[in-house]
């Protein structure tokens, strides 16, 4: 009988329920004899899973501080203890009791019975709860406001998965052990545990993964930190307007007569930056470890940070050697080719210490460095856990400080800033150093945490004048000081913009610090970094640094990134978390109210040599990093349309799931949802111009000889630019002065932002049209880098004009010119024989000026390629109204690329068409020119570059297939774009 069956003997609870009971008893009787505190009396545990303490040892500690250890969960149990449980079973389960293993010995640690809240393995957080709420504190009218998560995580911490029980634990295993368990479990994980441990523990797959992954990771919190103070700055100084700052009165008052004012008139900018921050902030609450050697890591130090759990399936050793490779071979980046090779030994730790106190830095430690290394250096380091919380309300504190004074603050990260101080303390009347002591002492009060402070003329003096003062300092880089005698020390890679491969690439010619490139020649830095980066690099090396500080940054993309966890078994897996990161990177996307017109899905795929599993639990191993961007055809913040197109990008990689180890999603090209669109813009000034003509055309037609289409746009434009300039004063424009560029048609403001070179080729092609020149011809080199990563084009694919059009098997016209040629050749001329050469050797790729000689052999070539007079040319249609023809073209190319921070797909589109209807007019050197032009200027571009380079891949493929077309032959080009991040394999 049924009923017989479940009462089975035992009463009216059942078998389970004897069972249980039985066992509780059992527990209680044998844990009198090792009881050493009533700790957790009144409290039941039950463990689900695997753990960390494991279920035998949690079951130890509550014998012995008076607990109670169900071995099944009853409905009286108070705490489910568990790492990580399926979503099948969080469902039916009531998640407010299920808590980490943590909490357990942090009580025991405590001796105390602690607030289990903190321990919640489900907090309830929606996916996309990475918002933090601004405003925490005193300061309510800022109090509410959200801050968007902006930046990408690069190298997301784990959730901690090591802990360290200490000496409790130690005592435990030795009394215990032998009375309540037959077959001891260590703290050590034995292979067999860690082999069912990525089943066990979470990863992308559980739905709750996302939040508990920024929860946990660090580098989520400090770049939502460092973005939210940019935007901070920004509302406090439009919030500010300008009203005065009373504190300023009385920071007079206080120190009126204490000091002199400085009595030069020199230019201050203050940097400052909070000492070992996130270690200073842990402090506050343990004082009396002040002093000592401290780190802030997810580790729990000690033994858990010496024999950390292995995966059978990864190999440290390999993967060493394969990090170390790329780091030092790659990319030239010897800190970290070290930094895995001293600390990827046996079990230790990979945990990174976050920040770690100077003492610890006395020791040999640093920030960045993996705990277990850490460890050698110095048995002794103490681990403290993160604060986030703590980090957000000092930083708040330091912000809110120096705001009471100016708001000319250039957010640079939660606990470092730039600030111009030279009105405030020239209004002050003190002496400048006398306020930042003030500053730092204000700081100090209100956080319990030093900072340092550096002051110099410039900002790149002044981060040079903090390290100096850290930790606890101040220092004045003060004028007059011999600042080149100061910066020749400095190692290349202590200034902006020096990343690991130009150290190297600098090493290499033997520029090590700024003394070196003090001595060296610009020449030599151009011929290595090219023009743009030798000045910058010369200029530093000087201590002259021309960036101006910048108070109201704009956020220019939003992205969301995981490569920890990332384990998927099959496509299926990986949608549903494509579709959640979607959700994800929208939300916050949303929270600054932008749209974006660019999407870029970034993953990182196990690399082919690669062991199987990462030495770094969970980690993402040693992987190869490939992007894909796809541009959208508005601007959008819609959901749908971001995830359709992160799930079409990855669907383009057709990457096996199971390989993937990382994932990005990057919105980029972002615009105000208010923005008028900008769109045409080039079609737009193409119109514009084109009316303008018109009425010019009208208005000097009578004075006109009938001359080539050429030759009548040039003389048109130039009479647009200098109606009442004669021709002769053209040379002048060489020489410009901003009085002669106001009297021109050219935008003065354009034309100030340019690139000094290419403002001077605009100014040269005032007068270009009376003496057209070519540029000194140079071969297309296209090196595909050794990294390259592909990216995909944003525009319809070209058609590939070397792969449709043989190069053996060139058009009528090109084996016209040949057979020409070669008649002149066999007639003796040395001309000809040059140019039989040259075309022989570069039989795809021709000069204009060749074009132009074998097009009209009338024109001697020695002339043609200084530039001479061109022949007449077969007329273009008479619709053809080109601009690109017109003197200005190159102002009107600079107007686009500078003026425009991406290309879009209809300018593109009319500079292609445009570009065609010069090939069908044969007018091969303007395209040459243009071509050059267009090229210089992108490479002038500093930021969102890649977009322009695929613009001009683009429009380069389509003039060289109308050339294979029209002429048999591709043209020479004298630039070509390469860059390492979008050059196509
Ligand atoms: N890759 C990084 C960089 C920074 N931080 C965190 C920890 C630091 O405490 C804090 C501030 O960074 P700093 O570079 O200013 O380092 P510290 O403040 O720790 O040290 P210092 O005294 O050199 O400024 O940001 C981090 O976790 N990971
Ligand atoms: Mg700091």
């Amino acid at each position: 009988m049924a009923g017989d069956e479940i009462n089975n003997g035992f009463g009216e609870c059942g078998y389970f329920e004897a069972k249980k009971s039985k066992l509780e008893e059992q527990f209680a009787a044998a844990s009198d004899p090792f009881r050493k505190s009533n700790l957790f009396q009144g409290i039941s545990i039950f463990v689900n899973g695997l753990t960390d303490p494991s279920a035998n040892e949690l079951k130890q500690i509550m014998m012995v501080h008076g607990g109670t250890f169900h071995h099944y969960e009853r409905s009286h149990t108070k705490f489910i203890i568990a790492s990580n449980l399926p979503d099948v079973k969080v469902r039916n389960m009531n998640t407010s009791k299920i808590i980490s293993a943590q909490y357990i010995v942090d009580c025991v640690e405590n001796k105390r019975v602690l607030d289990y809240k903190p321990y919640l393995l489900y907090t309830n957080q929606k996916t996309t709860q990475p918002r933090l709420v601004f405003g925490k504190g005193k300061n309510t009218s800022r109090a509410n406001e959200t801050m968007a998560v902006s930046m990408s995580e690069t190298a997301p911490e784990p959730p901690p998965v090591e802990n360290d029980l200490g000496k409790i634990l130690k005592v435990l295993q030795l009394a215990a052990v032998a009375a309540t368990s037959p077959k001891k479990e260590t703290a050590d994980k034995t292979v067999a545990d860690v082999s069912t441990l990525s089943h066990s523990v979470r990863t992308a797959v559980d739905p709750a993964f996302l939040g508990e992954f920024y929860k946990n990771s660090r580098l989520h919190h400090i770049a939502t930190l460092g973005a939210g103070f940019k935007q901070y700055v920004c509302e406090l100084r439009q919030a500010h307007g300008n009203q005065p700052f009373p504190k300023r009165n009385e920071l007079r008052s206080v120190l009126s007569g204490k000091q002199e004012m400085n009595a030069d008139s020199a230019h201050y900018v203050m940097h400052i930056d909070m000492d070992c921050f996130f270690v200073s902030v842990g402090l506050r609450s343990h004082p009396e470890w002040r002093g000592l050697p401290i780190a802030v890591t997810h580790s729990k130090g000690g033994s858990a940070a010496t024999d950390v759990p292995v995966h059978p399936q990864s190999d440290r050793q390999a993967e060493r050697a394969l990090f170390a490779d790329r780091f030092e071979h790659q990319l030239h980046d010897n800190f970290r080719a070290d930094k895995v090779r001293t600390g990827f030994e046996k079990k230790m730790s990979l945990s990174e210490i976050a920040s770690c106190s100077y003492e610890a830095r006395a020791k040999g430690i640093r920030n960045g460095m993996f705990v277990g290394q850490a460890l050698k250096l110095c048995p002794e380091l103490k681990t403290i856990p993160y604060d986030f919380e703590g980090y957000k309300e000092v930083a708040f504190a330091l912000y809110d400080t120096v705001a009471q004074y100016t708001l000319n603050i250039e957010a640079v990260s939660c606990d470092e800033m730039f600030v111009e101080l030279t009105d405030l303390v020239a209004d002050l009347q003190v002496d400048v150093m006398t306020f930042v002591a003030h500053l730092r002492e204000e700081v100090r009060s209100k956080t319990g945490c030093p900072c340092s402070a550096g002051v110099g003329s410039n900002k790149l003096l002044a981060r040079m004048a903090t390290k100096k003062a850290k930790p606890n300092g101040q220092f004045l880089l003060a004028p007059g000081i011999d600042v080149l005698a100061y910066m020749a020390p400095t190692p290349l890679e202590e200034l902006p913009g020096v990343g690991s491969s130009m150290r190297h690439k600098l090493a290499q010619a033997g520029l090590r610090n700024c003394g070196d490139v003090q001595g060296t020649s610009r020449e030599k830095l151009e011929s290595l970094l090219g023009k743009k980066l030798a000045l910058t690099l010369q200029q530093h090396s000087l201590g002259i640094d021309t960036r101006p500080l910048v108070y109201e940054q704009q956020r220019k993309s939003v992205s969301a990134e995981v490569n920890y966890g990332i384990r998927f078994s099959n496509a299926s897996e990986c949608e549903t978390f494509l579709r959640q990161l979607s959700a994800e990177v929208k939300t916050r996307l949303t929270d600054i109210k932008r749209k974006a017109k660019s999407v870029t899905l970034k993953v990182m795929v196990r690399a082919a040599e690669a062991p199987i599993e990462a030495s770094k639990f969970m980690g993402h191993g040693v992987c190869d990093t490939l992007n894909k961007s796809a541009m959208l055809q508005h601007p959008t913040d819609d959901v749908n349309i971001i995830t359709s197109n992160v799930l079409k990008l990855m669907k383009e990689f057709d990457l096996p799931p199971h390989e993937l180890r990382g994932i990005g999603i990057h919105l980029s090209r972002l615009s105000d949802v208010n923005e008028v669109k900008k769109e045409n813009v080039l079609l737009q000034m193409f119109e514009k111009m084109s009316e303008k003509r018109k009425i010019e055309t009208t208005a000097v037609e009578v004075q006109e000889e009938p001359q080539p289409e050429l030759e009548q746009a040039e003389q048109q434009q130039q009479v647009d630019l200098e109606p009442q300039q004669p021709l002769d004063m053209s040379s002048e424009w060489k020489n410009s002065t901003n009085t002669s560029i106001k009297n021109t048609a050219v935008d003065p403001e354009v034309l100030a932002q340019l690139p000094e070179d290419i403002r001077q080729e605009v100014l040269d092609n005032m007068e270009e049209h009376l003496q057209p020149k070519h540029s000194e011809q140079r071969g297309r080199k296209r090196r595909k880098p050794k990294n390259a990563v592909r990216r995909s084009l944003p525009f319809p694919s070209a058609p590939a004009p070397l792969s449709k059009v043989s190069a053996n098997k060139p058009s009528n016209r090109a084996q016209h010119l040949r057979h020409e040629l070669s008649k002149r050749y066999r007639g003796g001329g040395q001309t000809d024989e040059i140019v039989m050469d040259y075309i022989d050797k570069v039989s795809n790729h021709v000069h204009p000026a060749i074009f132009e000689y074998i097009s009209r052999p009338e024109v001697e070539v020695s002339q043609n390629l200084q530039g001479a007079a061109a022949a007449p040319r077969p007329q273009p249609p008479a619709t053809l109204q080109n601009y690109l023809l017109g003197s200005n073209y190159k102002t009107m190319l600079a107007d686009w690329v500078s003026n425009q921070r991406y290309p879009n797909h209809t300018d593109i589109i009319t500079m292609n068409e445009k570009l065609a209807e010069l090939v069908k007019g044969r007018y091969s050197s303007r395209i040459y020119d243009i071509m050059k032009h267009l090229c210089r200027l992108i490479k002038h571009k500093h930021e969102d570059v890649c977009e322009w380079h695929m613009a001009f891949r683009f429009i380069e493929d389509t003039v060289q297939h109308h050339m294979m077309e029209f002429e048999g032959y591709q043209m020479m080009l004298a630039e070509s774009i390469s860059c390492v991040m979008c050059e196509p394999m």
